[in-house]
């Protein structure tokens, strides 16, 4: 037997151990899991019939509560039992992935160590057969070649040789092959991977965790860890490993499932990542969106429109660049400071404290109530301050009440037979006056959030007062000037003036005083109200994780800043893919100096992962300025470009496409569109000729087969064959519409293709190259 045979005999050898082992371990868990099964509807039913099911008798309740005690052992019982079925069926039939043969420094003995998805170790000789791939040691597999390596255990650092790397394919308990790899995770598997279909669900990445990806999946020291990351490159893959190592971390930092955080983008994004985690052996964790914060938060009388909905009107508007330039202005740091001016000036000069006397006796005067606010010693939010103090009054008025109704009923007791009358209508007085009293306090206890936000559009010489040395937009005076002359004019009459701003004041006041909150309204009116008023509804949150991080202002960011005090960030993002406003590198800074965490890294990946270098390269010309990033070498056939001559001849040349796309074998095939409602629109020209589905903001999610989406959707998500609908000038011309459309390019792995009626977009004129231009259709 020659060398190579030897060692493929051992691996089999190790394999089959391996497997044996599992399916031991696996069978008796089984057993165990049918025995706590019975043991757990023994002991439900046990409580069911011993137990009274509704009482007040402290007695009976002390006894069901034993009962549920066991009860609740019993299911924990369970659940661990469950748990480790679980992991056995996970890892059986592909048990580990990867080995190295580590000699540490000062031992002798060369260690196999192989990774998989969970550590196995047999209970009986306590061989760790597999290491998880989130242990210290495991790491040396993902940053190291053969050669010194090093690695951050507990301990402290440990170093040593590396003898060999290898890496398997095993296949339902079937060693495909394996080889030996000389570079940090070799090209072959990723290849092989990566040139696979899509999954309408994101895929776990364990096996080919690249070393730079490794290094922030495994960062367990900042506070605040910003990734910048071109279209591709492992961002949101990278933040669910991150979060998967952190909670294995977690057994002895505490960190467990509900202390995590994940903001997505939209609910159809939290659906596709849903299943990350529970593949990596982990609970799912919490996801929100900030549209849910913000509608939970400012629930009626306010409707809040949707980011969905913001975009949506924005492409139907034809991108309506003053109001953009009024959602660049509303997140900007520049209002943030506006809006902190705005909190300063009314704390300091428009709480109107006044002395409070009771049956002619000074409670309070206004100045000390004043000072008391102003010296708010331990932070409290002012809302709740101004609420202490007015209970603090409060609770001085009973005994002053009750000297007041002596005297009354002393004056009473003179006037003889009207006793009961008096006494009723002295308490009736007293109730009376401590109504009036309240009502006198909440003139300067009560802060209205709503109210404030609107004076800063309803009275121009504020905002001109508050705005002074603030770097405010272009087009911003010209907005004052118009707003106040409206407002000497008549308040009732006041419009939207032209200009770049046009609008900002007139409209802002408007649609609050109608109760309507436009999405780049929602963050200002949240910040006021989470200063003001403090929530303490994420008070677990040690772990948040942002991604998509460019579509937040740095307005939202203070916002996190208030909810997640005490929490670390992962923060991932890729400027490139901003929609809204042209993005901007400095977000990063501004997104540091906002949650002023003590330890802060901010790291790049620069390597895409997702689409062939064709369709990479050519997503990149769409771009305004140059991005650097290279793409994993990966080939396939270049984008197409055509053109049709009707808009009915380009919704059957999209639906040929589709239509080939499946036939190749492609499993998801999206046709992205401008706007949701040009999605729908299409979608129901389709649909009576193919099985299409309709991606919706709130609803459904991702599926095999042909779907109909949003550029703005799309986003996050992938697929293995995009049809771009409508490429050309009438839809894609502004600078907004070239970031949608290179959103939309990038969500697809293996063919990209562009169809456009009439004039192309200017984007694809400058983008293509010869060879992907095939006009006419
Ligand atoms: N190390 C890796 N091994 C295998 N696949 C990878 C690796 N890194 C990324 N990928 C794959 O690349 C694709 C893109 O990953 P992901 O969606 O996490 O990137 P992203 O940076 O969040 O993308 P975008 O910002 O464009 O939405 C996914 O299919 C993912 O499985």
């Amino acid at each position: 037997m020659d060398k190579d045979q030897q060692g493929r005999q051992e691996e089999l050898q190790y394999l089959e151990q391996t497997e044996r082992l599992l399916q031991t371990l696996l069978n008796r868990e089984l057993d165990q899991l049918d025995q706590r099964k019975e043991a757990l509807i023994e002991a439900r039913r046990d409580m069911w019939e011993n137990t009274v099911h509704a009482s007040q008798d402290f007695a009976q309740l002390t006894e069901m509560n034993q009962y549920l005690a066991g009860v609740n052992q019993q299911t924990a019982g369970y659940v661990n039992t469950l748990r480790q079925v679980e992991k056995y069926r996970r890892m059986i039939g592909a048990p580990y992935f990867g080995r190295f043969d580590f000699v540490e420094d000062g031992y002798d003995e060369v260690e196999k160590i192989y990774v998989g998805l969970h550590t196995l170790t047999d209970p009986a000789s306590h061989h760790i057969f597999v290491y998880d791939w989130r242990a210290p040691v495991s790491s040396i597999f993902y940053r190291h070649e053969p050669g010194r390596a090093a690695y951050e255990a507990p301990s402290g650092i440990v170093e040593g040789d590396v003898l060999r790397k290898r890496q398997y394919k095993i296949n339902e308990g079937n060693l495909v092959y394996f080889f030996d790899c000389n570079v940090v995770i070799t090209d072959q598997i990723l290849q092989e991977i990566l040139s696979q279909n899509a999954s309408p669900k994101m895929r776990t990445i364990v096996e080919t965790i690249q070393k730079e990806q490794d290094r922030i999946i495994r960062d367990r020291d900042t506070d605040l860890l910003i990734v910048q990351g071109v279209a591709g490159s492992g961002k949101t893959s990278i933040a669910l490993h991150r979060i998967a190592f952190l909670l294995y971390e977690g057994h002895q930092s505490r960190l467990q499932w509900n202390n995590v955080l994940i903001l997505s983008p939209n609910a159809i994004f939290s659906q596709y990542i849903s299943h990350v985690l529970p593949e990596l052996g982990e609970e799912n964790v919490a996801q929100t969106t900030f549209d849910a914060i913000a509608t939970a938060a400012l629930a009626e009388p306010f409707i809040v429109e949707s980011r969905a909905e913001q975009l949506e009107t924005l492409l139907q508007s034809g991108g309506n660049p003053s109001r953009q330039r009024a959602i660049a202005f509303k997140g900007s740091r520049a209002f943030l400071t506006l809006l902190d001016r705005l909190i300063d000036h009314w704390a300091h000069r428009e709480i109107a404290f006044e002395d409070v006397y009771y049956d002619s006796v000074t409670v309070e005067t206004g100045q000390q109530l004043k000072n008391r606010f102003l010296n708010n010693k331990i932070g409290l939010p002012m809302a709740v301050q101004l609420r202490r103090l007015e209970e603090t009054i409060l609770k001085k008025i009973p005994p002053l009440q009750k000297r007041r109704r002596q005297r009354i009923e002393k004056i009473v007791a003179q006037s003889e037979g009207r006793d009961f009358e008096i006494k009723a209508f002295s308490r009736l007085l007293s109730m009376k006056e401590t109504k009036a009293l309240r009502r006198r306090l909440h003139r300067f206890t009560r802060v209205d959030y709503r109210h404030l936000y609107e004076r800063l559009f309803t009275d121009p010489p504020l905002f001109a007062r508050l705005a002074r040395g603030l770097s405010l937009p272009e087009g911003i005076a010209e907005a004052m000037a118009s707003a106040s002359a409206s407002a000497s004019k008549s308040a009732g009459n006041a419009t939207g003036s032209s200009g770049m701003l046009g609008g900002l004041f007139a409209e802002t006041g408007e649609r609050l005083r109608q109760g309507r909150v436009a999405y780049e309204d929602a963050a200002p009116l949240l910040y006021l109200k989470f200063r003001l008023e403090g929530c303490s509804l994420y008070s677990d949150i040690k772990q948040v994780v942002i991604d998509e991080a460019q579509d937040y202002t740095p307005l939202q960011y203070a916002i996190f800043a208030l909810l997640f005090k005490e929490a670390r960030y992962t923060v991932l993002g890729d400027i490139c893919q901003s929609v809204e406003r042209e993005g901007d590198l400095r977000l990063y800074d501004d997104v540091v100096q906002i949650l002023q965490k003590p330890k802060t890294l901010r790291l790049d990946l620069n390597k895409g992962y997702r689409s062939s270098q064709e369709i990479s390269a050519f997503a990149r010309r769409l771009l305004a300025k140059e991005q650097g990033g290279l793409s994993f070498e990966r080939h396939d056939e270049a984008p197409r470009i055509e053109r049709a001559e009707t808009e009915a001849a380009m919704v059957d040349a999209v639906a040929r496409h589709a239509a080939a796309s499946l036939e190749a074998g492609f499993g998801t095939v999206a046709v992205i569109c401008k706007s949701q409602r040009e999605a729908e629109r299409l979608h129901s020209r389709l649909k009576g000729k193919h099985p299409v589905q309709l991606i919706q903001p709130h609803e459904g999610w991702v599926e095999k087969g042909v779907s109909v989406v949003s550029a703005y959707l799309a986003k996050g998500l992938e697929f293995d064959a995009v049809i771009v609908y409508g490429a050309d000038k009438g839809r894609y011309a502004s600078d907004l519409d070239r970031r949608l459309l290179y959103i939309a390019c990038t969500r697809a792995l293996h063919r990209l293709t562009l169809c456009y009626c009439g004039e192309i977009s200017p984007f694809l004129t400058a983008s293509a190259s010869p060879s992907e231009r095939r006009l006419p259709m």
